[in-house]
């Protein structure tokens, strides 16, 4: 029995929501779910179809991205989730899909605008899309560099990643985070939505204004009291 059974198992139920969301289709995405005090956490395997997963073929890995037990290879993601652990100490979970909109807002290099109170009850700001690889990220290790570009872009918008527990990254796809792996993955699906109406809204009306930053802040601060609204 692996010591890591826990986490294993517990990583492998939320892989197994992104399907039933509607979140991936075959093998795309991942969720992998952290043991802080063990330094390591349980991902999911490369190129492994959802209804063949199991908790064992879950890999455990190291905050360096090494592989500490199974036998599998570790999703293609793995460096990614090991650059945001390693440096985001609060994040308990990280989920990556390849969903419709949030794909679709990355790849056009764009931040999904807050257009209603639906985005507004999540978070106070435009989901941040981190710019695409430069040529010499490309050059480099992709992941790594990936997990580099996300945390270079809330230093750079001064976001804090307790806050905003969400990402597009430009030319690839969305990364979200929580405490824990249940939250990691509401947030991809409420980035999935808000993308999806966000895209509709425009489409409806290209001139569609931006929700006022007053109104912003009653819905957030409704949902998650006084004082919580962070701003743009
Ligand atoms: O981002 C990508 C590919 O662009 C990956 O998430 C997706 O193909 C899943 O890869 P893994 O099966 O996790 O190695």
């Amino acid at each position: 029995m692996s010591k890591y059974q826990q986490i294993k198992q517990t990583a492998y139920e939320a892989n197994m929501q992104l399907p039933k969301l509607g979140l991936v289709l075959f093998t795309f995405g991942n969720v992998s779910l952290a043991d802080h005090k063990e330094q390591v956490f349980a991902i999911k395997p490369s190129g492994v179809p959802y209804e063949l997963l199991t908790p064992d073929d879950m890999v455990i890995v190291d905050f360096d991205g090494n592989t500490v037990e199974g036998k599998m290879r570790p999703s293609s993601d793995t460096k990614t989730h090991a650059v945001l652990y390693k440096h985001w100490p609060k994040i308990g979970s990280v989920v990556h899909t390849h969903s419709t909109y949030a794909t679709a807002w990355a790849q056009a290099q764009r931040d999904v605008p807050i257009f209603g109170t639906t985005h507004a009850d999540h978070l106070t700001v435009d989901v941040p899309c981190a710019p695409p690889m430069s040529d010499e990220m490309i050059k480099g290790n992709y992941e790594y560099e990936t997990g580099f570009q996300i945390l270079n872009c809330f230093k750079e918008r001064g976001l804090s990643y307790e806050e905003v527990e969400m990402i597009l990254v430009g030319n690839h796809a969305p990364f979200t985070w929580g405490k824990d792996a249940h939250k990691a993955v509401y947030n991809a699906a409420v980035l999935e939505e808000v993308s999806r109406m966000a895209y509709l809204t425009e489409t409806i009306n290209p001139q569609a204004p931006r929700l006022k930053d007053a109104l912003i802040r009653k819905h957030f601060e409704r949902k998650h009291g006084p004082d919580s609204y962070y701003g743009q």
